[in-house]
């Protein structure tokens, strides 16, 4: 028991060390100058309206939802922004253990404002939003949380890339996943076009983007960008207590446990081999003779 508690301690160093990196270290993009950053953040700030809003729940699953229904609840710059900070406060969240990230009223999001968008088209407020948004949605998927992005009704654009920024993406009837980019002269910028290769393979990733194509429950199904499919169920409850339901498979358990499986996936999935190697030791000894290892060996299970 002492060793455990011995070799835990010292993993939890190296593995306090393996987190930051993954939290703040490769891929998880850094800004231009400080300066430059916080005039940005005042440009961002011109473009309110909208809001993020956070609820964490006692069962260790949280709710995130993009809350601008007026304009299908495209993101403002005062969004963005309050994104940040509502990830700032889910990676403090030590009990947490998933996260349901929705749209408001219905629909899941319509990407950038495009209000903003305009106003901020020049090269280097361009690149600016770009940088900031891939750094909240690469520490929005490395969350120590299992998340879940629940689609119903549009997910348009910076949406579609939203969706892309969780584990696993459900949908109801209805529901359209569109990375509509190429009408808009553009591609993916905060990071949704990396992620969607993983996800689906570079084949279809080419098809979506380059063909603007929509994605409904079947064809989102068949290439694996759609998990599984919710509702209708009437009578059985919300979307949102469908999702939790479904969600509740892979939360249910020690927070420990299940913070430690979503981080050897994430070092799995980013990491070269040996790098990826070392943090699953980092990782396993957080949870080597920790109190829901030593509970299942006093209690003999067996796994039928
Ligand atoms: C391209 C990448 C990118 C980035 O990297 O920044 C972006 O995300 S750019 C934005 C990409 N998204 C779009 O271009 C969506 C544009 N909107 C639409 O195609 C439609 O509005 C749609 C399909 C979302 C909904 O159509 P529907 O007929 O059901 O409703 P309305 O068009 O009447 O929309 C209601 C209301 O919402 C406003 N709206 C919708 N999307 C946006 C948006 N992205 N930015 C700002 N405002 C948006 C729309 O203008 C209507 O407002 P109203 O005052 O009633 O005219």
């Amino acid at each position: 028991m002492a060793l455990f508690a011995a070799s835990r301690n010292t993993m939890n160093k190296t593995s306090h060390a393996v987190f930051k990196f993954l939290r703040h270290g490769r891929g998880a993009c850094s800004s231009t100058s400080p300066s430059s950053e916080s005039e940005f953040r005042e440009k961002l700030r011109a473009f309110p309206g909208g809001s993020i809003d956070l609820v964490k729940r006692e069962s260790g699953i949280a709710v995130l939802t993009v809350n601008n229904p007026a304009r299908m609840n495209a993101f403002s710059g005062g969004m963005m922004l309050e994104l940040e900070e509502r990830i700032t406060e889910l990676e403090a969240w030590s009990e947490g253990k998933g996260l349901i990230l929705q749209g408001a009223a219905g629909t899941f999001c319509s990407g950038s404002d495009l209000n903003a968008v305009r106003a901020i088209s020049n090269p280097q407020d361009g690149m600016k939003m770009c940088l900031f948004m891939q750094n909240s949605l690469t520490r929005l998927l490395r969350l120590p949380l299992i998340s879940v992005a629940l689609v119903e009704g549009m997910a348009l654009g910076g949406g579609a890339e939203l969706t892309t920024a969780c584990d696993f993406r459900l949908m109801t009837a209805g529901g359209v996943i569109q990375f509509v980019h190429k009408h808009m002269g553009l591609v993916p910028g905060w990071g949704g076009a990396a992620r969607l290769v993983r996800i689906v393979g570079s084949q279809d990733a080419l098809k979506l983007l380059a063909g603007a194509k929509k994605v409904d429950l079947d064809f989102g199904k068949q290439i694996g960008l759609v998990d599984d499919v919710l509702g209708p169920l009437a009578g059985e409850g919300t979307a949102l207590q469908e999702a939790e339901q479904w969600l509740n498979q892979f939360t249910k358990g020690p927070a420990a446990v299940i913070r430690a499986a979503k981080r050897v996936v994430v070092s799995g999935r980013e990491l070269p081999l040996v790098e990826a190697l070392r943090t699953e030791r980092d990782v396993f000894g957080t949870v080597w003779g920790g109190p829901a290892n030593l509970e299942a060996l006093a209690r003999k299970s067996k796994h039928k």
